[in-house]
């Protein structure tokens, strides 16, 4: 579901980064030249069809998925991953590979993950963008993305996508302590004092996120309390339902290019 937006990259840069910091968005300026293109560089070069769309002639299938900080988002998309054939993109493994990397921005998204604040857009997205570019899959899982509005609008701007299902995996904040500090990944978010950081961030910038796709009728509300494959029942009909659906829009793109 491709479509272009021309606007709404105002409303991101109008607002002032000094406000979005004390949000718990970190400082674009902190990315020099991130804008310039350095991230992404080969996606951001390449045209957008006729038609809006970017994705090798296909429509991709979209979905993201939302919930705090050990709401079982990972574990629950793998789950997707093997039943439905999407492919998974996590925005917190993306840049956590940027860090590994040691690429441009590692040391700075290192610490903005440490801090449990969020990481401009324009890195994440981009980040995201040049994955499905280079997949040959047209169904995607989109992990803890957009984790704030200003992650949905660059979305929107730089992909000139929509998603066309958004997940929201709602968990009380005291078990979702407890699964985070028993993750045992070796993450440098995963203790304490960062966890209470990422659940304030979590609880003032996810809600006006989940309420714009609920006006939209695209959210599915899962209960994140119970085990795994309980949580995973809620699930399965959301995509199986949209299966036929989906499969059958890709046979007839796929008649329509021949
Ligand atoms: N339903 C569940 N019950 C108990 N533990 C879970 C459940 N789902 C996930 N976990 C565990 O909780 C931790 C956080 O899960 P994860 O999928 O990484 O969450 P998120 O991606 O939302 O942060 C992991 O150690 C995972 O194995
Ligand atoms: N859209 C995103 C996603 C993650 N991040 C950063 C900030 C998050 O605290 C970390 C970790 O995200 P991740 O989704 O891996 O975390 P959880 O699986 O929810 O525990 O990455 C971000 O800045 N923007
Ligand atoms: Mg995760």
């Amino acid at each position: 579901m491709w479509r272009r937006v021309t606007s709404l990259s105002s409303l991101i840069s109008s607002k002032r980064s000094s406000t979005l910091n004390q949000m718990g968005i970190e400082d674009l300026s902190a990315f020099p030249d991130v804008t310039g293109n350095s991230i992404g560089q080969n996606v951001v070069a390449r045209e957008v069809g006729k038609d809006g769309r970017f994705f090798k002639g296909k429509t991709p299938f979209i979905t993201f998925v939302l919930g705090g900080p050990g709401s079982g988002k990972g574990t629950q998309c793998e789950k997707i991953v093997e039943n439905f054939g999407f492919t998974h993109l996590s925005a917190g493994d993306l840049l956590r590979r940027e860090i590994i990397s040691n690429t441009e921005y590692g040391a700075k998204i290192l610490d903005t993950i440490k801090e449990g604040k969020i990481v401009p857009s324009e890195v994440t997205v981009k980040l995201i963008r040049k994955e499905m570019e280079s997949s040959d899959n047209y169904k995607f899982l989109i992990d803890g993305f957009p984790r704030s509005e200003e992650n949905r609008i660059a979305f929107e701007r730089i992909t000139e996508a929509d998603p066309d299902i958004v997940l929201f995996f709602d968990c009380p904040e005291e078990v979702m302590v407890k699964r985070v500090l028993n993750r045992n990944q070796g993450r440098v978010d995963d203790n304490i004092d960062t966890i209470r950081k990422r659940l304030k961030i979590f609880e003032s910038l996810n809600l006006p996120v989940v309420n714009y796709y609920s006006k939209r009728g695209k959210l599915y509300t899962i209960n994140a309390v119970g085990t795994a494959d309980e949580i995973f029942e809620q699930v399965r009909p959301v995509f199986a339902a949209h299966e036929d659906h989906v499969e059958f829009e890709w046979v007839q793109e796929a008649w329509m290019r021949f």
